[in-house]
């Protein structure tokens, strides 16, 4: 993590591992784990339980849920009743099921059970006053009430705002055929996804606000990609909710946690945003939306119990609770719709024959259209798409079918249970919309209202599907015991190492984990604390792996330069496999095969982009065109003198450049494919911690958890986005011609597919080749890109600096082009300190030795796990003055010229028989991109924002989103 001297040492890593094995954390985490072990105790003695599964201790059943609890859920009902109990963590909690007992309790015992439960995650929603997460409380009802009677103001009150509300949903569905007819176009198939949550996003916005958005809108674009987030960060919330001692030392869920909190924070302070502005510019006479309705009732209302805070939130709710069920549900409907023609075309007869070819269809058709009311409540029956309500809790002791509930107790509602069950749905896993009309074809209004999604006041599962081969649903005893032994298993390795491996320096690793739980968000950090205590070679352990680290210039040298050999072969690990289906050249072990592999992709880089002047004009060609467009869009996004996240465009930008060199083919902003590729980089990012994690720990695969089903993700989206470069190939392969090579595709076909001699590479190597190419050149160069932006906007005296080099230099008639660069000295400077400074890619691609070696009089074994810690090197306070502190002026010597030996001892592209092969594209791309933005461009920060330098861990070290503006600077180029 870059950050200042004194932001590093408050950081919290630093707070959490102050970077040596801390016998307090340890000491802690074992107290709290006999603390836990002697309550469990405790409550099988004490507490009358309610029937239920044995619940272990620390975790309870929740290792037993597996991916669709409400599967389970219902299978446990069938041994345990329809109410029972489990335990989750340390919470018990009491599951009911069926229709039967879920109307008992949730209508003749409404007060009783209309409680939430008293969650941290709950606390922190809208500032802790979300009405949707608040315990019942006669406030809570005030609450409740406003938002409920200014929804129906806003929609079904009368027929006046009846026919708004409608003509709003209209404007949606209208532009979703135009959207849908276009992303059609040329028989292309398309992820209708993106454009149902837009649609329905803008129709909750527009009750809110009175405002829909462009699809483009950045400020839209990114309160999408929050609540995008928000979803897949919100199981951590609920783990850590049932076992807060989650929260009390370093483990993944807890960063995750970290991130959902934030996303939260976020979210909250967009809403409260708004709302201030329509404070702002209230009239009382003037009801603009539905912000202006809730502010009138809580803020000029009759003497309400509700404070002013309360209109934020309940707007939050609002937006939250509207947007992605709604947009969930339209999914599920096209789903379905394209899985069962034969229905989609019954719905077409029906609606043909009700409301002709004339005119659109209203909301007054509704009840002639009763195949269409038929397939929508089957749909929801069906998927039961919120299978398990919002968490409730009891408010009093209550007695359900016989059996005691204490107040206070947590209570699930598993809705999935209703909709599925077999005594009341015929084949309730067919899915059938016949079976809600009566014999007359009239809708069945009984079967209809018993289908419960609302509650009775977000997956999916069927027979045979992988969650119900997983855990057939009863707490499999086979599973608990082969828990047991392969933790008996560890332990036993972990014994026999301490007492035969003769170990390498290095901390007290634990059984099972290791040192795992010591790392952190930042190992890097934690890898150079401990060097200081261990030396610059040492041994850690992670789950099943040792690993040696390698810390500080002379010893990475050493290794990699002296022993480059030894020190060039990659870990056999499950998750490299899975990179390109084994043909990835970045993620194979050395051999000699890899060392022709590694020359053809070498020699090809270097023929696209410096192999003559002719092939170095078109590469700058590329970048120029990309810059030029960034600088468009920055000041489009400016506009208005708004604020806007740089990172889609920072993307895009590097994204185009490799797909230009490798397809011959830049994609606009907009475009599907594209958008597809991008989507895939990222989430590769965020799953690619589970692929480490079960590197290092294989047994996480053994049983349900959730690493196993994101590693699962990890997997299939290294299958995408290898299946989308084979495609492309694939079509180069159809069109190849030898006498003309359009891009790299071609040239990796001409010399591995149509090679003379016998290299043992195969086709599929051409397509490793290509996903390895921009795989490593998209995520790397845009991170690079967020770090330059980022600083340039903390440190507004440097980039004027920039400028008046620039404009030295440069002058203001023409574009900075490949050849300023040698009296751009200040900017190559500013380039190499962004790379010291924040060492994004802080420790390479783990290394393994290829055979026994030793370094530093440390004898390490044939294939050891190697991780080099590039971090130390640029921030060795040996090497480099103040290292915490950014100044680039440090690269240059007394005559203002660039320090070249300085330079090329920053650590960022590795070194060696691995060293990164596109550092010279990398370098030309950053040096272009940056001199053209700052010569036409002058970047501000968002005032409003606390601009931090935290950032968040997955493939490279990415700031967090930040907020900028761009203002032009008087040009040709802006004036042509
Ligand atoms: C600023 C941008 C970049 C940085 C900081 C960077 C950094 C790195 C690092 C640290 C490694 C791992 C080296 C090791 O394991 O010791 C690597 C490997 C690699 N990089 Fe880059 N890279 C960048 C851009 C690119 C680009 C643009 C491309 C290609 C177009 C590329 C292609 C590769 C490949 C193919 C490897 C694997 C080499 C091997 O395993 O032998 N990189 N890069």
């Amino acid at each position: 993590m870059a950050l200042t001297e004194a932001e590093f040492e408050s950081s919290s890593i630093m707070k959490e591992w102050g970077g040596q094995v801390q016998p307090a954390l340890i000491a802690s985490f074992i107290i709290l784990f006999f603390l836990e072990a002697c309550l469990w105790v405790r409550n099988l003695r004490i507490k009358k339980r309610l029937p239920g599964p044995f619940a272990w201790p620390l975790v309870g059943n929740a290792m037993q849920l597996g991916q669709m609890p409400h599967i389970t859920f219902s299978k446990l009902a069938k041994k345990y009743g329809n109410v029972y109990q489990i335990r989750l963590g340390r919470s018990d909690i009491v599951v009911l099921n069926g229709d039967e007992a879920i109307r008992k309790a949730l209508i003749e015992h409404s007060t009783e059970f209309a409680g939430r439960p008293n969650f941290v995650s709950f606390q922190m929603i809208s500032g802790g006053r979300s009405m949707v997460f608040s315990s019942y409380s006669k406030q809570w009802r005030v609450h409740r009430k406003v938002a409920q009677s200014t929804l129906r103001a806003f929609s079904l009150a009368n027929t006046q705002t009846k026919k708004t509300f409608e003509q709003h949903i209209v404007g949606e569905a209208v532009e979703l055929v135009q959207k849908f007819l276009r992303l059609s176009a040329d028989g292309r198939n398309f992820n209708p996804s993106q454009e149902l949550t837009v649609a329905a996003a803008n129709i909750i916005c527009a009750l809110c606000f009175g405002k829909r958005y462009g699809h483009d809108d950045p400020e839209f674009k990114a309160l999408l990609k929050r609540v995008e987030r928000f979803g897949e960060t919100v199981g951590a919330g609920s783990l850590v909710d049932v076992m807060p001692w989650l929260q009390s030392f370093p483990n993944p869920i807890r960063s995750v946690y970290q991130n959902f909190k934030l996303l939260n924070e976020e979210f909250f302070a967009y809403v409260k945003d708004k709302v201030v502005q329509h404070r702002d510019t209230y009239d009382p006479e003037v009801t603009r939306d539905m912000s202006d309705a809730i502010i009138g009732v809580i803020e000029h209302g009759k003497k309400s119990m509700l404070t002013k805070d309360f209109v934020e939130s309940t707007v939050t709710d609002l937006i939250g609770a509207g947007q992605d069920t709604m947009s969930t549900v339209m999914q599920w409907i096209l789903l379905l719709l394209v899985k069962y023609p034969s229905i989609q075309r019954k719905l077409q007869e029906q609606i043909d024959k009700v409301v002709g070819r004339d005119r659109l269809p209203s909301i007054e058709d509704k009840s002639n259209l009763v195949y269409l009311n038929a397939f929508i409540y089957e749909i929801m029956r069906y998927t039961s798409f919120v299978p398990v309500t919002i968490p409730h809790s009891t408010t009093s002791d209550v007695t359900i079918e016989g059996l005691h509930i204490p107040k206070d107790t947590v209570v699930f509602i598993n809705q999935w249970s209703v909709n599925h069950d077999p005594q009341k749905w015929k084949d309730p896993h067919i899915f059938n919309p016949s079976r809600f009309l009566d014999e007359s074809g009239a809708l069945d209004k009984d079967l209809t209202n018993s289908v419960m999604i609302f509650s009775t006041d977000s997956e999916f599962g069927m027979k045979g599907n992988s969650i119900l081969k997983e855990w057939s649903g009863q707490i499999q005893p086979a599973l608990v015991a082969s828990f047991i032994f392969l933790c008996c298993l560890e332990a036993c390795f972990w014994v026999r190492n301490l007492t035969l491996k003769k170990r390498l320096p290095g901390p007290f690793a634990w059984p099972l984990v290791g040192n795992a739980m010591q790392l952190g968000q930042m190992p890097h950090i934690t890898f150079s604390k401990l060097a200081k205590r261990y030396g610059n070679v040492y041994q850690i352990r992670l789950g099943c792996s040792d690993i040696v680290v390698l810390n500080g210039e002379s010893a990475i040298r050493k290794a990699l330069l002296q022993h480059s050999t030894e020190f060039a072969g990659r870990p056999n690990f499950v998750s490299f496999q899975s990179v390109s289906g084994g043909t990835s050249m970045t993620f194979t072990n050395y051999s000699k095969q890899w060392k022709m592999h590694r020359k053809i992709a070498q020699s090809t880089i270097r023929a696209f982009s410096s192999a003559n002047s002719e092939t170095k004009k078109s590469f700058e060609k590329h970048i120029a065109a990309e810059a030029e467009e960034l600088v468009e869009t920055f000041l489009r996004l400016s506009a208005n003198n708004r604020y806007f996240n740089p990172s889609h465009e920072l993307t895009v930008a590097a994204a185009n450049i490799i797909c230009a060199l490798c397809f011959g083919k830049r994609y606009g902003h907009d475009d599907l494919e594209f958008r597809d590729l991008l989507g895939h980089v990222n989430k590769f990012g965020e799953t690619v911690g589970a692929g480490s994690l079960v590197d290092v720990m294989p047994w996480l695969q053994s049983f349900p958890n959730p690493v196993r089903s994101m590693f699962q993700s990890f997997k299939d989206l290294n299958k995408d986005f290898f299946m989308f470069v084979k495609a492309k190939v694939v079509e180069h392969r159809k069109s190849y011609d030898p006498r003309v090579t359009r891009d790299m595709s071609d040239a990796f076909i001409s010399v591995i597919d149509h090679a003379d001699t016998e290299t043992g590479l195969t086709e599929a190597h051409t397509e490793g080749t290509v996903s390895d190419l921009i795989g490593a050149g998209m995520d790397t160069v845009s991170t690079a890109l967020h770090w330059m932006l980022l600083l340039l906007v903390k440190h507004p005296s440097i980039q004027s600096k920039l400028q008046e080099q620039i404009d030295k230099v440069v002058g203001r008639d023409r574009l900075p082009s490949i050849e300023d660069k040698s009296n751009l000295a200040y900017l190559d400077a500013f380039i190499y300190e962004t790379m010291r400074y924040t060492s994004f890619v802080p420790v390479t691609i783990p290394h393994s030795t290829t055979s026994d070696v030793t370094i530093e009089g440390l004898r390490i074994p044939k294939d050891t796990i190697v991780f080099i810690n590039q971090w130390s090197v640029n921030h060795d306070p040996q090497k480099w003055q103040d290292p915490h502190i950014f100044n680039p002026s440090r690269f240059l010597d007394e005559s203002g010229a660039l320090d070249k030996d300085l330079a090329s001892s920053v650590m960022i592209f590795s070194i060696g028989k691995r060293r990164c092969i596109g550092d010279q594209i990398a370098k030309v791309e950053v040096f272009l991109i940056t001199a053209l933005l700052i010569h036409q461009l002058t970047f501000e920060s968002d005032p409003s924002q606390d601009l931090s330098l935290n950032c968040s861990y997955g493939l490279t070290l990415r700031p967090f989103g930040y907020k900028i503006s761009a203002k032009p600077r008087r040009s040709a180029f802006n004036e042509a």
